[in-house]
């Protein structure tokens, strides 16, 4: 009898706040690619995004993990806030294979983000260490030139207009997020004033 290599989507982002958006496509691309669990990674210092403020990690990992709690193949890593310095995609994937080196990876990101994937550290390597996902949202398809045959499946994903940049800028101006991020994740916001004042978002 052979046994079944569990398969593992990694779903990396900076989830400022984790909205719908992601909840669905993480979903889809787990029913999609008959995924056992998807976890979660919030970013430590976004390498893309050192031009903006970002909220404290233990915000971002805490409301990450509100927003899973209910789904049963769904969980949260701190590989990536726990390592100091700039995130990058190489280091997630060695400390999560070293921490279960029996299973597939599936790093699982928007068409968006993936378009750079070439500029990103050490991408050479990442080939080897998962396979990679992309999946587009309005607005956003995957056109990248130079990628090796067969390392990236691109999935429709069904189309939610949610971004958290959107959902900082209702919070700020006390327009509701409900519908938009998980019910938790909005009593969060609320509870930590998060979004409000800048110096909420620097506070853990
Ligand atoms: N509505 C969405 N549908 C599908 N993928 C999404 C959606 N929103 C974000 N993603 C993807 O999820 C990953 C992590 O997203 P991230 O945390 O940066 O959220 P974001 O909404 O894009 O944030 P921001 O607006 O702050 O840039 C990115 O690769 C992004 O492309
Ligand atoms: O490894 C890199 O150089 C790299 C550069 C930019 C983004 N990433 C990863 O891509 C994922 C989505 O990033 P972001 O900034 O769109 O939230 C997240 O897991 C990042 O760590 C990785």
């Amino acid at each position: 009898m052979t046994s079944h290599r569990r398969r593992v989507g990694v779903m990396g982002g900076t989830f400022d706040p984790i909205h719908h958006g992601h909840l669905v496509a993480a979903s889809e691309v787990a029913a999609r690619l008959d995924l056992d669990e998807v976890v979660f990674v919030p970013t430590g210092q976004p390498t893309f995004k050192q031009d903006r403020e970002v909220t404290a990690a233990e915000h971002r990992y805490l409301m990450t993990v509100i927003a899973t709690a209910s789904n049963p193949r769904f969980t949260t890593s701190r590989v990536d806030i726990e390592r100091p310095g700039l995130t990058y995609t190489v280091d997630t994937l060695r400390d999560l294979r070293a921490q279960r080196p029996d299973v597939d990876y599936f790093f699982i990101t928007g068409a968006d983000a993936l378009a750079q994937i070439l500029t990103w550290k050490d991408s050479e390597e990442l080939w080897s260490m998962a396979h990679f996902v992309a999946v587009t949202r309005p607005g956003h398809h995957l056109s990248v030139a130079g990628l090796p045959p067969n390392v990236v499946t691109e999935l429709e994903i069904p189309a939610l207009a949610i971004s958290s940049t959107d959902c900082r800028a209702r919070a700020r101006a006390g327009e509701p997020v409900w519908y938009l991020v998980p019910d938790g994740v909005v009593q969060h916001i609320a509870k930590y004033g998060l979004y409000r004042e800048p110096a909420a978002m620097v506070a853990s």
